[in-house]
């Protein structure tokens, strides 16, 4: 896997200045981001999210998921800290691609769950690779993490690829009628930790993402 930077530039944007620097996986073309905000290579932790592809809910509002929720209550906790960093990798359907996820999601208005659809496609629940967040992190100066995510299987992978992760910062945000299944079948069949009292809050991103500052966990 080799990374190649390409160039930074200034993202303003709802909830204040960041910095995107655009990679490219060169064994596949795959372009990745980093959005940065505040100095993150002075050495100590830095707050961090690991985000996967979801064009649906990061750019689409979907309510499928919890991945626009989550996305921006990152950005508002890094912002609120003056530092931390998101690499969005594209990774769009746990690695399936989007075409596939809206066939997996076809599938799920049927009544398969997450998984189940995934397989009944051919596919494993979960393509994705996170080898590539290592020599991002390198290239950012970047050597340790408070890693805001309630994937067991994320930490694992960072750790699988020589990143110290110091921390687990829990990410439960945007549970609303459309992803209830989606956020149980997550927990119960994907392990994502998530806890019972905080199932749930507003159903508008905005509220939801400024929700309270995060717990803390030591991973
Ligand atoms: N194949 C498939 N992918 C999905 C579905 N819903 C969301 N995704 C993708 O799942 C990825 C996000 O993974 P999640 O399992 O939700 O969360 P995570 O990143 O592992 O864990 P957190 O760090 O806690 O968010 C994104 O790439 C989404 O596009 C689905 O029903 N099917
Ligand atoms: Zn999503």
């Amino acid at each position: 896997m080799t990374l190649r930077f390409v160039e930074a530039c200034k993202l303003p944007n709802r909830f204040g200045v960041f910095t995107l620097h655009g990679f490219e996986d060169t064994d596949t073309g795959i372009e990745h981001l980093a959005i940065t905000h505040g100095d993150i290579a002075d050495g100590t932790p830095v707050l961090a999210r690991i985000h996967s592809e979801c064009l649906t809910g990061d750019s689409l509002f979907s309510e499928r998921c919890d991945c626009g929720y989550q996305l921006e209550a990152a950005m508002r906790q890094i912002v609120a800290e003056g530092r931390g960093l998101i690499l969005y990798l594209r990774q769009e359907g746990r690695g399936i691609g989007l075409l596939n996820k809206i066939r997996a999601y076809k599938l799920q208005d049927e009544g398969a769950d997450t998984v189940e659809a995934n397989e009944q496609l051919g596919f494993p629940a979960d393509m994705r690779d996170f080898g590539i967040c290592q020599p991002m992190l390198a290239h950012l100066g970047v050597k340790s993490l408070r890693l805001m995510t309630n994937n067991p299987r994320k930490l694992e992978s960072m750790r699988q690829h020589g990143l110290m992760v110091v921390e687990r910062v829990p990410l439960q945000v945007g549970r609303n009628p459309h992803n209830t299944d989606y956020l149980d079948t997550k927990a119960n069949k994907l392990g994502h930790l998530m806890k019972p009292a905080v199932a749930y809050r507003a159903p508008h991103r905005k509220a939801d993402g400024g929700a309270s500052a995060p717990e803390r966990e030591t991973a």
